[in-house]
């Protein structure tokens, strides 16, 4: 909808008396580009759109100006020698033509006099060679210390970005889409504009030096035409405020086609015989697809222009040559041969850098928008915020969590369903019990566990820990207090002894306290047949292809890892400090001894705690629980205990039947 659309829907509506709406004259327009479609954001007022234009100018120079500040920070004199290769680079081209302006010169006036000039040419042509030779010097240098810049600069916004990502109340769905490469890319890329803008600047003096010298400076104007209208008449996408997306269904379906073939597909294709059946369904959507252009957006929109600009822009590229010759004809003294050479070259190096700098300014403004990103990360706002209180506060004792919930509902950000994943629940576990969720899948019962530990907020309602709102307690203590265990707890790529030790960060090299929790997890059998042990690594270290096929990294089965997951839990409990063990589905691919013995090594760690359990299989955990939880819809739909709830004869009665029913025709 456009803002006079919006306008006109919600005439009511107050705009700003102060400041003017800045897309008061925005409108949305597509375009569409083989199997892209562009839309794009234009504005029918130009001096609006250049305003805005400036102010994106002036809000990213101070990123600027920090970037290059943070990166001499690393280093001063690495800084300092790649700023020196820099301006060099900006010079070079320059004085090269400069040099063999002189060359020509000095070897026209021997010509023309028939005298060798010997002493001359030597020095002419021997501080061309030098200058070759030490623009490939400096060239050499310039890569070695830029690398060895660039490997401080990655792994320093790397870190600077690790510590954003985990800001202890960042909501788990706030996402960063840039890295440490991306802070050097700009760095660089930012260099080379300034550089190709130097570039531009020096060679233009030497051109109007040389102009001048032969009274000349409309020729200066000639050899700027080409560059000049090849930017005006450019079209680049980057400069689009809008986006690209593939809308041609055909392609989308060959894309996912084609995705069947690779690793993670094969054995199920295979398996099912769906490989001919593949290859004939991709093969009608290519026929369908024909030959509509697949080529990146940015060379479709370039080449969507007309001809006629292309054809004018290069035929400008002639026009030295065209003023040169004509002013021949009217006057065949004023050029001479080495003048002619020394202006084909000039104008040749110039328009081929002029080129370059409007490669160098999409670029720079694509990079700028990246340090923008990189240093707005940290002001990513904290969804789920932390308050002052301490937890525990000081006369709680050695009991578990509570929790209140009061007609809490939630929706996930971004979600498209028309529902929100809980409706109004109200919920009380107190402090010390065993709670045991079930319901059918999709019902919300990890949502509402993910609340609990407080991943998430409640978009709506209130939500109480130890009955107080549970936003006023500090982040860290709450999550030191609670430890959830779940399918989707990941290993990590260290050692299994630190995949274990980590649950507890104070005595995570506790070679001691890391068997006991193995042992409890039920990780110590398997980890005690592998050859290395508790130093063994399920992923390789190297990022290298050949080093990774050397490493050889441990493989183990996906209960072992879930057997791995419960030991760092484990682990954790010996800090104390835990009052609340959220406890969801870890058991999926444990065999039957092994999921019993996990529960009931949990349960014997039950003292001071309270634990939620969601699971799916009816059997001793829902017997032992204080109260289970039937879910349906992202509500509460009943609660008890076990015998209750099956006399009552509803939803969890429907559940637990199926599954009496299945284990009554097993036996
Ligand atoms: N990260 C997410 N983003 C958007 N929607 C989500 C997300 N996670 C879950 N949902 C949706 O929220 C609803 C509740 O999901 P939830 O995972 O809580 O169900 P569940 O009862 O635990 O299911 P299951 O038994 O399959 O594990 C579902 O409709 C699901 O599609």
């Amino acid at each position: 909808m456009t803002v006079d659309e919006k306008r006109r829907d919600h005439p009511t509506e107050p705009s700003n008396p102060i400041e003017p709406d800045k897309y008061a004259d925005v409108v949305l327009q597509q375009e569409q580009l083989g199997i892209y479609r562009l839309v794009f954001a234009t504005s029918k007022n130009k001096r609006m759109l250049l305003m805005n234009e400036i102010q994106d100018m002036r809000h990213s120079a101070p990123h600027l100006v920090r970037l290059f500040k943070d990166v001499y920070g690393l280093s001063p004199s690495l800084f300092g020698y790649v700023i020196l290769g820099k301006v060099w680079a900006g010079l070079e081209d320059a004085l090269l033509v400069y040099l063999s302006t002189r060359l020509l010169r000095v070897i026209e006036i021997a010509l023309s006099s028939g005298e060798p000039f010997a002493s001359e040419l030597i020095w002419a042509l021997g501080l061309r060679v030098a200058c070759t030779a030490l623009a490939a010097y400096l060239l050499w240098l310039g890569q070695k210390l830029e690398n060895r810049l660039m490997g401080l600069v990655i792994s320093h916004y790397d870190l600077y970005l690790m510590k954003a990502q985990w800001k202890p109340c960042l909501d788990a769905s706030s996402k960063i889409n840039v890295n440490g490469h991306s802070a050097w890319d700009a760095f660089i890329e930012i260099l080379k504009f300034f550089t190709s803008l130097l570039n531009i600047f020096s060679q233009i003096l030497v051109i109007y030096r040389e102009s001048r010298a032969s009274g000349d400076p409309i020729f200066l104007l000639a050899c700027l035409a080409e560059p000049l209208l090849a930017n005006i008449s450019h079209r680049r996408l980057w400069d689009k405020e809008g986006y690209t997306y593939v809308d041609n269904e055909d392609y989308k379906r060959m894309r996912s086609l084609g995705r069947l073939a690779n690793g993670d597909y094969r054995e199920d294709v295979l398996s099912n015989d769906l490989a001919p059946w593949v290859l004939k369904e991709y093969e009608a959507a290519r026929y369908r697809l024909g030959d509509i252009p697949q080529t990146h957006p940015h060379y479709q929109y370039y080449y969507a222009q007309s001809p006629i600009t292309m054809i004018l822009r290069d035929v400008s590229g002639e026009l030295p040559m065209v003023y040169c010759g004509l002013s021949i004809v009217f006057d065949p003294t004023r050029f001479s041969i080495a003048s002619v050479a020394i202006y084909q070259n000039s104008t040749g190096a110039l328009q081929r850098s002029l080129g370059k700098l409007l490669r160098h300014t999409e670029e720079f403004w694509k990079h700028v928008t990246k340090i923008k990103e990189i240093y707005s990360t940290a002001d990513i706002p904290n969804k789920v915020l932390g308050g002052q209180m301490a937890y525990p506060s000081s006369e709680k004792g050695g009991e578990g969590m509570s929790f209140e919930l009061r007609n809490v509902s939630f929706a996930y950000p971004g979600s498209r369903k028309t529902s929100g994943a809980l409706d109004k629940v109200n919920l009380t576990i107190p402090s010390g019990s065993l709670v045991v969720i079930v319901g059918a899948n999709g019902s919300g019962k990890s949502t509402l566990v993910r609340l609990l530990a407080r991943l998430y907020d409640p978009t709506s309602g209130d939500f109480l820990i130890d009955g107080q709102p549970a936003n006023s307690y500090n982040m860290a203590d709450l999550r030191r207090a609670s430890t959830i265990l779940s399918q989707d707890n990941k290993i990590y790529p260290l050692s299994l002894a630190e995949n274990i030790g980590l649950g507890l960060l104070q005595s995570s090299d506790d070679m001691d306290l890391i068997a006991k929790a193995a042992e409890q997890g039920g990780a110590s059998e398997f980890i005690s047949k592998l050859d290395t042990g508790y130093n063994a690594r399920l992923h390789n270290a190297s990022e290298t292809g050949e080093m990774e096929k050397l490493e050889k990294p441990a493989k183990i089965s996906g209960g072992e890892k879930q057997r791995l997951v419960a030991s760092r839990s484990f682990m954790r409990f010996n800090s104390g400090n835990v009052k609340f063990v959220a406890v969801d589905e870890p058991s999926s691919a444990l065999d039957a001894d092994g999921e019993l013995q996990l529960f009931n090594k949990l349960l014997e760690a039950r003292e001071g705690k309270t634990m939620v359990f969601v699971t799916h299989r009816f059997g001793h955990l829902t017997q032992h629980a204080d109260t289970i939880i039937c879910m349906k819809d992202g509500k509460i739909v009943e609660r008890g205990k076990n015998d209750e709830l099956i006399r009552q004869g509803g939803e969890y009665a429907k559940l637990y039947g199926i599954q009496a029913k299945a284990f009554a025709k097993g036996e």
